[in-house]
């Protein structure tokens, strides 16, 4: 698979690059950048106190929103490489994900203020269904693992 130095979500078109959690055109919105990385993807946030459940952990919303944007990111990125789309030279890709289903299993306390990663890898792909596998961890420890099915659109909206 190819290596990526820009985020694939810097790739949807401009007009739907406004999703709270990974739109580059949303001020408001966490703007997760998901990035290709050899066979899988990666992303980071690092959570300030506004996102906390506990003092000092982060709420699980913010833990499933990253885990639904990465999801969809990824989901994106590897329909691409599976459809020979070459992410390094293209200005936006015709792909569109959305989620349809996702699981998060929470395994431990998400701190705040520390980077978090998410690694997505590819479980499989079916006609327009992506399967994506995620972990986010902190600091090397998994605090939760997120599933999702995304489906490609019939059209590119
Ligand atoms: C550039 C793009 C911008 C991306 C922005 C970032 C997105 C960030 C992530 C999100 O938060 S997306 C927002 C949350 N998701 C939604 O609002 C999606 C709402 N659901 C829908 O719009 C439709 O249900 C959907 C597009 C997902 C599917 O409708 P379709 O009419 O296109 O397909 P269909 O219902 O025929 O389902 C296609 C296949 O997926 C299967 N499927 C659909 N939903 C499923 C589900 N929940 N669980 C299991 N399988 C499911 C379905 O059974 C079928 O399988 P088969 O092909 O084998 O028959």
């Amino acid at each position: 698979m190819q290596n990526k130095s820009k985020a694939i979500q810097d790739l949807y078109p401009d007009e739907l690059a406004h999703c709270y959690g990974c739109g580059k055109n949303n001020p408001f919105g966490y703007q997760l950048k998901t990035y290709l990385v050899g066979d899988e993807t990666i992303a980071h946030f690092t959570p300030d106190e506004k996102f906390t459940a506990l003092p000092g952990s982060v709420y699980g919303g913010l833990v499933a929103s990253l885990l639904d944007c990465h999801g969809t990111g990824s989901a994106a990125a590897f329909a691409c490489v599976a459809e020979n789309i070459d992410l390094e030279n293209t200005e936006t890709i015709p792909v569109r994900c959305v989620t349809a289903s996702l699981k998060v299993d929470f395994k431990a306390p998400t701190p705040m203020g520390t980077e978090l990663e998410l690694i997505g890898k590819l479980r499989s792909i079916e006609g327009r269904k992506i399967w994506v596998d995620m972990t986010l961890s902190a600091k090397g420890i998994i605090c939760a693992t997120g599933e999702i099915l995304a489906i490609k659109l019939k059209s590119n909206v």
